[in-house]
This record gives structure tokens, C-alpha cells and sequence, in this order.
């Protein structure tokens, strides 16, 4: 663990959905305690991100658990589902395109409308974005409520992508996001509180 002066989250070892328990990403997460709100425990990707040699363990291992099924293209959601997307597509020779928030992409858009707790929120992708019969695996960091990824699989499937997995870094078990996400979820390293 870098000696950044914040506590590293809590938890056993991490492992994957998978069952590989081979890489200890948790020692490179940091949970920031009361951000961006008193009462929440930000789960920090930076201490991973500013690791080399940890960064290209982590995407090592999300490539090896992805790559079974067959991708023909990676979808990252703004802004961290970005920085697992651009990197995962050059370890699998793939594209990826980009879900955006509203009114943040060029050209003909498809936007998908969903609602959170309180108020309502969009994602967006480029119309022109996805060829005939692709299969699209979505990336992310990690997996909350579910909200965001569920709207951004049902987005993909609007423009006529089949979306056979989603993948984060992290799942915060306890808040139950998979059971709002109907494809499978491959994840790193899971919090129980
Ligand atoms: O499962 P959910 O409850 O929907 O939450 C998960 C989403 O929240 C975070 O993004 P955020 O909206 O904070 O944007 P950012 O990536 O730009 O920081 C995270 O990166 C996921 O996209
Ligand atoms: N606790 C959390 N830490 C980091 N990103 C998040 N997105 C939603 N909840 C989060």
C-alpha cells in the first residue's frame, strides 16, 4: 500500500467473480471517509492508477476474465469507465467507444433516460457508433447501485448491441447493484461494507 496518509479500505483480500484470488487489488484501493458527501466512503482508484506495475496487474487480470466472451467492442461509461476501457481495448486489439453524460458527444446521439434516487439522469452514445451484430462488453470502475450500468446495457441494446458482460474494478456488494444488471458482472475486488 503507498504511504498516502489515508486509510486503505477495509476487507479481506480481494478476488474475482471468477474464483482467482491471485492478485491483491485491495491494497491499492483507498477509501476516502465523508466524500463527496459526510456518511460516504470513497472507494479512490488514484493509489492503483499511479502504480504501474499495479495498474497493469489489475488490467492483466480484467483482460484474462474478459476475453472468453468474445468481444468485438469495449464500452466505457464517463468518466472512470473511461480508464478502464482505453487501456483494455489495446490489451484486446479492440475499439471502444465512449457513454457520455448529456450534450457531451458530436453528432447524431442515442440517449437512454433513467431515474436515481432523487431527479432523473441521461447517457449518451454516438448513433453512428456501432456496426451490425456487435457484442459489446462494458467497462467501468465499479459498480454502486447499479443505476448507471443498467441504463448504459440498455442504451447499448437500443442501438442493437448484444452486451454479453459488464465489468468493474470494484462491486460494493452491499448496495445489491447486480440484481438491477441482467448480464453477468465480472469484478475484481468486492466491499461488504
Ligand atoms: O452503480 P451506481 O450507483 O450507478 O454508481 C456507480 C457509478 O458512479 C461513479 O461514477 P460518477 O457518477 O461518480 O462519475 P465519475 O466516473 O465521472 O466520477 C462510478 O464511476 C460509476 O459510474
Ligand atoms: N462509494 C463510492 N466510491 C467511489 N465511487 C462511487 N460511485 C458510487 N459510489 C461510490
Amino acid at each position: 500500500m503507498p504511504d498516502n496518509g489515508l486509510t486503505p479500505a477495509s476487507g479481506a483480500s480481494s478476488g474475482t467473480s471468477s474464483g482467482t484470488q491471485d492478485f491483491d487489488l485491495k491494497a491499492h484501493i483507498r477509501g476516502v471517509p465523508d466524500f463527496p458527501k459526510p456518511g460516504i466512503l470513497f472507494y479512490d482508484i488514484s493509489t492503483l492508477l499511479r502504480d504501474g506495475p499495479a495498474w497493469r496487474g489489475a488490467m492483466d487480470r480484467l483482460a484474462e476474465i474478459i476475453r472468453p466472451y468474445r468481444p468485438t467492442l469495449l464500452a466505457g461509461i464517463e468518466s472512470r469507465g473511461f480508464l478502464m476501457a482505453a487501456p483494455m481495448a489495446l490489451e484486446l486489439g479492440l475499439g471502444f467507444i465512449m457513454l457520455r453524460k448529456p450534450r457531451k458527444l458530436p453528432g447524431a446521439t442515442i440517449g437512454y433516460d433513467y431515474d436515481l434516487e432523487y431527479g432523473k439522469d441521461r447517457i449518451e452514445m454516438q448513433a453512428d457508433a456501432l456496426r451490425p451484430g456487435e457484442r459489446v462488453v462494458l467497462l467501468d470502475d465499479l459498480l454502486a447501485t447499479g443505476g448507471t450500468m443498467a441504463a448504459a446495457i440498455q442504451l447499448l441494446r437500443k442501438a442493437g448491441a448484444e452486451v454479453p458482460a459488464a465489468a468493474t474494478l470494484i462491486e460494493l456488494r452491499f448496495l445489491n447493484g447486480r440484481a438491477r444488471v441482467d448480464v453477468p458482472v465480472e469484478t475484481l475486488a468486492t466491499y461488504d461494507d
